[in-house]
């Protein structure tokens, strides 16, 4: 049994899904960050543009939790439309530093119609 606490960062109180889910934990050594989807993006329907708006929030929360995107370990990227995959990966390509995370892609649907999400696991 552990004895370490989770420590469970504080989400924007003006952010729709406060008191919802926290944006990180932290539990060891291990971020897990809260999915981060394209309906809080400014251009929520552009793929190349949200991919890097939200590769930009998920940098600010690792940064904020301890960690960076060099120690990301696994990324799940979920594309309301496959066809996006390209475009999204060229945004996405060179974001993590020389080693690139493990990752899985996932076609489905998502909250509030979003196009992209990425759910995202680093250490300290
Ligand atoms: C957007 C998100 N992380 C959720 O679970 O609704």
């Amino acid at each position: 049994m552990s004895t370490e606490e989770a420590k469970y960062l504080a989400i924007n109180p003006n952010h729709p899904n406060a008191g919802i889910y926290s944006p990180a934990v932290v539990f060891g050594n291990v971020v897990y960050l809260s999915a981060k989807t394209s309906w809080i993006a400014p251009e929520p329907d552009d793929i190349r543009a949200a991919t890097a708006y939200l590769l930009d929030q998920v940098e600010k929360e690792l940064l904020n939790a301890g960690s960076s995107m060099h120690k990301v370990l696994k990324v799940i990227v979920y594309l309301r439309d496959m066809n996006d995959y390209v475009d999204m990966n060229e945004v996405y390509t060179g974001r993590f530093g020389k080693n690139a995370p493990a990752r899985t892609t996932i076609e489905s649907k998502l909250p509030r119609n979003s196009i992209v999400g990425f759910d995202v696991t680093a250490y300290l």
